[in-house]
């Protein structure tokens, strides 16, 4: 079997003309859409992703707001850019992005981000209206791959699904998008204290893998038929992506998102998506 690919450039490129349109529709409304994202210090990989989402936006016509601070800013630096996203008309949602620095409180940064202007579905409250089931804008990666999923036609419902991770970013929150009614998946989260992943691994009709380590997901431990879906992002000596999964893993699975080119380019659209649909709210 050689497993059909799933492709995520195509499909955030008809993401993103949905989006064109309705960014057009919005400006004649008088509501101009305008992302904001905060980066702090100089992670090579964090200012490739930060360019890519302000070229995201120019692409659809979503204002961009860019603050950039050095390694070296205090807690108290990127607050107060925090509180100054929050009230700038202008910017209708933003981002932090991450990792932060060591010794930055992540989650303090966060919390103090308007809830409303969260772009990313990462703020405490959102993560919680998630857990309530109440609309939110959801997180990035997880919706990304909820979206390719669907645009495949993979069986989600009744699905047996193992995700692998428990990062804030995908592991945390992908299994609650999975496990709402309206998806009806079965979840199995593992993670570096899973005893027998392979065993997990063999039952699974739909794997996540989002661990950050390399060639982790092996052949053998592919279900036929399986769809496959590497969200890890590791570099080998030339700097070159390596995935969770196994180059063999596409000769065994029946769906197989590639790295690059997968869930990454999805992980840009979604954060489009929550944009537009936050200034589609505010008109009504
Ligand atoms: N505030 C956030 N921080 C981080 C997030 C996030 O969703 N919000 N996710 C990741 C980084 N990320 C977006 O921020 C991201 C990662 C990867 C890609 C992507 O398109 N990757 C390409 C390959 C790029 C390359 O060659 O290096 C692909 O997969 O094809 C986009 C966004 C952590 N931080």
């Amino acid at each position: 079997m050689t497993a059909q690919i799933l492709d995520g450039k195509a499909t955030a490129a008809a993401i993103k003309s949905d989006l064109t349109a309705r960014v057009a529709a919005l400006k004649e409304k008088g509501v101009t859409p305008g992302l904001g994202t905060i980066l702090v210090g100089s992670d090579p990989g964090s200012q490739k992703y930060v360019a890519g989402k302000h070229r995201d936006c120019a692409e659809v016509g979503i204002a961009s707001i860019q603050r950039e601070l050095p390694e070296t800013a205090t807690q108290e630096e990127i607050e107060a850019v925090v509180r100054e996203l929050n009230d700038d008309p202008e910017c209708t949602g933003y981002i932090v992005q991450l990792p932060l620095p060591k010794g930055i409180d992540e989650n303090r940064i966060l919390e103090l981000m308007d809830p409303d202007k969260d772009a990313d579905g990462l703020h405490p409250m959102n993560l919680g209206r998630l857990v309530l089931n109440e609309p939110a804008p959801l997180p990035c990666t997880p919706n990304g791959v909820l979206t390719l999923l669907r645009r495949y036609g993979v069986e989600i419902k009744g699905a047996e699904v193992v995700v692998v991770g428990r990062g804030v970013t995908i592991g945390r929150s992908m299994p609650l998008l999975l496990t709402r009614r309206s998806e009806n998946a079965t979840v199995t989260q593992c993670h570096t204290g899973t005893r027998d992943l392979s065993s997990h691994l063999k039952r699974a009709d739909i794997i996540v893998a989002a661990a950050g380590s390399a060639h982790l997901i092996r052949p053998e431990d592919v279900k036929p038929g399986a769809a496959v879906l590497d969200v890890g992002v590791s570099r080998n000596a030339e700097g070159r992506i390596v995935g969770d999964v196994h180059p063999g893993v596409a000769e065994v699975a029946g769906f197989i998102s590639p790295n690059p080119g997968g869930v990454g380019p999805m992980t840009r659209a979604q954060l489009l998506v929550n944009v537009v649909e936050a200034a589609e709210r505010s008109v009504g």
